[in-house]
């Protein structure tokens, strides 16, 4: 069954789903040294690209062809009932202290000039999987500003959510922001699984 053990965010305004301990330790700390050995400046999409201060973390691309990466990644694809082949390269994020990645939603705006070049390959990102791999000293919740909800980073916790609606629209109940770091560095993985396959899979 798609999501078992998990628990549903008991909120009808969104598909949210939250599991502790999906990974292990050893797999967290493992996954937080390909990032550090990766990491560059995070990027964001035109539409929030005004304000410098909007995405300030560092962020990895993981390997596709690395055992752990290829590991988590198919089971993160099976524990949600996606596809893989419908799925982006595994991100890493670092945050430092006082580093931030403000409110923002995950698909991609319908209205939006990038919506064409950035659904090319796959279509809308349908949705969202988030492990946090450490938790920081202080702050760096990750909170969903509609939903009033505020998800505390644990090793190996994993969160995810569907970023449309069930009519098939986008769900703009999903804005969400990874709150500033206060003392310590926070890690995570995203995965994001799009409507179709893409042209390449993110392992392999
Ligand atoms: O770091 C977080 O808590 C949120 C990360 C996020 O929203 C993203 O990478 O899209
Ligand atoms: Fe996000």
């Amino acid at each position: 069954m798609r999501f078992s053990g998990a628990q549903r965010v008991p909120d009808s305004r969104v598909e949210m789903f939250i599991r502790k301990k999906f990974l292990s330790a050893d797999e967290c700390s493992g996954l937080i040294a390909l990032i550090d050995g990766l990491r560059r400046p995070s990027t964001i999409t035109d539409a929030y690209g005004a304000d410098a201060d909007f995405r300030t973390s560092e962020t990895a691309d993981l390997p596709g062809d690395d055992p752990l990466v290829r590991d988590v990644y198919a089971r993160l694809a099976d524990y949600a009932g996606l596809p893989i082949a419908h799925a982006e390269l595994l991100q890493g994020q670092r945050y430092a202290p006082g580093q931030q990645f403000k409110a923002h939603t995950d698909y991609f705006e319908p209205t939006g000039l990038d919506y064409f070049p950035h659904t090319e390959d796959g279509g809308q990102r349908s949705w969202t999987m988030m492990v946090y791999l450490n938790e920081p000293r202080a702050g760096g919740a990750t909170r969903f500003v509609h939903l009033n909800k505020l998800i505390q980073p644990e090793t190996g916790k994993l969160v995810a959510w569907h970023n449309r609606t069930a009519d098939g629209g986008v769900n703009a109940n999903t804005l969400h922001a990874g709150m500033p770091v206060r003392a310590g560095t926070k890690y995570v993985i995203t995965a994001w699984f799009r409507d179709g396959p893409r042209a390449r899979p993110p392992v392999w």
